[in-house]
């Protein structure tokens, strides 16, 4: 099947990186035929530029306004379009699908909630003026919602310390061997400085290892200009690929992640997260991020669970740190459920079934 995937770049990497994401399981496991239509093309090249070049050479990507000629044009008419987060479809394609002789199946491809109400949502029909079948599409963790991005789906192999990737060499020749190490991704309302302040006052070695743009959050030097116990070394990173960074969550004791993609990735690897949530004017993200665990700490003990909840809601480290060890067995436990509730193939596998 022939798929237009239009993706709209509020703000950020995550709209792109799940597109992307998106768009790189529908070729390479399913054989389907894709075109994303961006309107902020220097960010989808951004993050697509560390796929494989077999796989990404198959996904063609294109300005919004190239899906103007797209619609009406015999051989590219598509069989199914993604309008991921609710985005517009645009007026003129949209016109031009109109007078196509077969007419596609519209996908609104909703943010993911682990939220019990989405399961009613699911796959539900959302009748439209323009006469096109329309449906509503929700990513979730439960196995009646619509699944979660899980390609590539991390491996022992892939995960290997022996996997370095050339980007992250020059830091990871800087880490103290029997360090922990924790890795950030946060949006600018985190804590942070506060929080890595607190970490000093842990009585172990960690190393702090901050993704691009991080630095500028700590509006740090180096760690004695924070005025840092040693015991705290902060390293900056480039921008790596989706792969690269993969690997950096798999060799973190502990991530702090945000947005979706990256939240579904800390999972995949089976390592404890603490998840900056997207935030929301209507504080909606609480509701989102209470909902998750629920789910997440169902099988935890009590101090687990209150570990994480106060860990998820940006308590100091030193209040839960010493649960870290528990979190982590029960992140693996996490990953192993997961893996399997999406045995199916998750949200790639389900869509195309779906639409099928
Ligand atoms: C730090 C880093 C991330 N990435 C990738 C991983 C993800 O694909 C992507 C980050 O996306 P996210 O984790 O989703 O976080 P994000 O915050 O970047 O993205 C978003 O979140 C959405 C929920 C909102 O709708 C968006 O508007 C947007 O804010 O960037 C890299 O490839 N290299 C890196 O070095």
């Amino acid at each position: 099947m022939r798929w237009n995937i239009f993706c709209q770049i509020v703000d950020n990497y995550g709209d792109a990186g799940i597109c992307w994401r998106l768009a790189r399981s529908l070729t390479s496991l399913h054989g389907q035929e894709v075109r994303i239509f961006c309107d902020d093309l220097p960010t989808l090249n951004l993050l697509s530029q560390g796929c494989p070049a077999e796989i990404r050479d198959k996904i063609k990507t294109e300005t919004w306004a190239a899906s103007f000629e797209n619609a009406r044009h015999p051989v590219k008419t598509p069989d199914v379009v993604i309008e991921a987060f609710g985005c517009h479809l645009p007026e003129r394609y949209l016109a031009g699908l109109m007078i196509a002789p077969k007419k596609p199946i519209i996908i609104n491809l909703e943010y993911l909630s682990a939220e019990p109400w989405v399961l009613d949502f699911h796959a539900k029909a959302s009748p439209q003026a323009h006469g096109m079948p329309k449906y509503f599409f929700f990513p979730g963790f439960q196995e009646t919602a619509g699944g979660i991005l899980i390609d590539p789906i991390p491996t022992e192999q892939n995960s290997a310390a022996s996997n370095l990737p050339k980007s992250l060499i020059n830091t990871w020749a800087k880490l103290r061997p029997g360090a922990k190490r924790i890795s950030v991704f946060c949006y600018p309302g985190f804590p942070l400085r506060k929080w890595i302040e607190d970490l000093s006052t842990i009585d172990e070695p960690i190393d702090v290892i901050l993704t691009h743009g991080h630095a500028e959050l700590l509006k740090m030097g180096s760690t004695e200009s924070l005025g840092l116990a040693p015991s705290i070394q902060l390293l900056s990173i480039p921008f790596v690929s989706q792969d690269e960074y993969d690997w950096l969550l798999a060799q973190c004791d502990l991530n702090i992640v945000r947005g979706e993609d990256s939240f579904i990735r800390a999972q995949l690897v089976g390592k404890p997260l603490i998840w900056h949530i997207y935030p929301q004017d209507d504080q909606a993200h609480q509701v989102k991020l209470a909902a998750f665990l629920d789910l997440y700490l169902i099988t935890a003990n009590p101090p687990l669970q209150n570990a994480c909840r106060n860990a998820m809601n940006w308590a100091l480290p030193h209040t839960w740190f010493s649960e870290l060890d528990a979190w982590t067995l029960h992140a693996r436990a996490w990953q192993t459920d997961l893996l399997q509730k999406q045995g199916d193939g998750g949200l790639a596998a389900r869509l195309v079934r779906f639409v099928s």
